[in-house]
């Protein structure tokens, strides 16, 4: 995939990634966020509804593997588990589809975003770095939160932390337009749901956690029986906004179930695989295509100058 070459583009997404490390340190060899993480292997099964929403491969052939990367919000690499940062968790699938062919997920688990752009992302990132969370009044965080109640909203919505990855639902935020072989299009918003429920811990229970908490559990899940997710759709109803992660569509807006992702063992060399792999939120194959969410096209452009540049290191 190549780096696209607008420049005001790469501008922003390089003073992003700048960001990130200014608030968080710079750790070559680890992702400025989502810097901690554990992946693992396993297969996906679509439903017989899957390819009445799309002709992508994934969802028409009998199984496809996948290789996915379960992380902590933050650029620390070593930041606990139960950390209250460390909140949303992110999850981010890879689909084999051949020899060098993929299409990937990126998702977290908090449904929605902060900021409709990323221009917007930045200047909440800079208000962040120069404020002090335990004194917020008249602070330059206090007044863009004031100004922004997306952004608001999604600092109050609760973050609580799974007992496990495998307990905790994940959003894919940005809308996607699937296409099927009749060439009908709808938009859609993955969800992804875990077959063992929703399953939260205190935050009393998780202060005495230990700081791997989750990264070991998982290690200790999988080993046991497979770790099992229900991959979704939320279907845009007519008219819906679909090029701004900030709007949420209605609660009992249609659902179509694509299939079961189905986890089996951890990777091999999960820390090394970690540095290689990059993912990419845009699909980049025939029967998904990206939206018009300007946090698309950003967000690859920063996955990929960040990916390579974690590689050199
Ligand atoms: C302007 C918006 C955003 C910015 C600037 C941003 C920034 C970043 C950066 C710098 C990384 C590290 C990339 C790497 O080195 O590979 C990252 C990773 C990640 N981001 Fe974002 N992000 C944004 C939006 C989102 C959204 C909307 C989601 C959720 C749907 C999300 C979920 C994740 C996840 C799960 C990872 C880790 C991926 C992996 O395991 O490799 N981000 N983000």
């Amino acid at each position: 995939m190549p780096l696209p070459t607008d420049e005001k583009l790469l501008a922003l997404s390089q003073n992003l990634i700048d960001q990130f490390h200014k608030i968080f340190g710079e750790y070559p060899g680890f992702r400025p966020a989502h810097a901690k993480g554990v992946m693992l292997t396993g297969t996906f099964t679509p439903t017989a509804a899957a390819a009445g929403l799309s002709s992508a491969q994934h969802l028409n052939a009998p199984s496809t593997p996948i290789v996915v990367r379960f992380s902590d919000s933050t650029g620390l690499p070593l930041v606990p588990d139960n950390d209250p940062n460390a909140n949303p968790k992110g999850f981010a699938i890879r689909f084999m589809l051949g020899e060098r062919v993929h299409t990937d997920i990126v998702s977290h688990s908090t449904d929605g975003f902060p900021t409709h752009t990323g221009d917007e992302f930045l200047e909440f990132l800079r208000a962040l770095a120069s404020s002090d969370p335990k004194n917020l009044a008249g602070s330059p965080l206090e007044a863009f939160l004031g100004s922004h109640p997306a952004a608001l909203a999604f600092v109050q919505t609760p973050k609580p932390f799974p007992f496990s990855f495998g307990t905790e639902s994940y959003f894919g935020v940005t809308a996607m337009k699937f296409t099927n072989a009749a060439g009908e299009s709808k938009f859609g918003r993955y969800r992804i749901l875990p077959a063992a429920g929703n399953q939260y811990l205190s935050d009393d229970m998780a202060k005495h956690q230990d700081s791997d908490y989750l990264v070991d559990e998982i290690g200790e899940r999988v080993a046991a029986a497979p770790v099992k997710f229900t991959l979704a759709v939320q279907i845009a109803p007519e008219g819906a906004v679909v090029d701004d992660a900030t709007i949420h569509w209605p609660a009992d807006s249609q659902v179509v179930e694509l299939g079961t992702l189905e986890l089996t063992a951890l990777s091999a060399d999960t820390l090394a695989e970690q540095k290689h792999i990059i993912f990419d939120p845009i699909p980049r194959l025939a029967g998904i295509e990206p939206s018009d969410d300007p946090l698309l096209e950003l967000r690859a452009a920063i996955y990929l100058m960040s990916g390579r540049k974690r590689r050199e290191a």
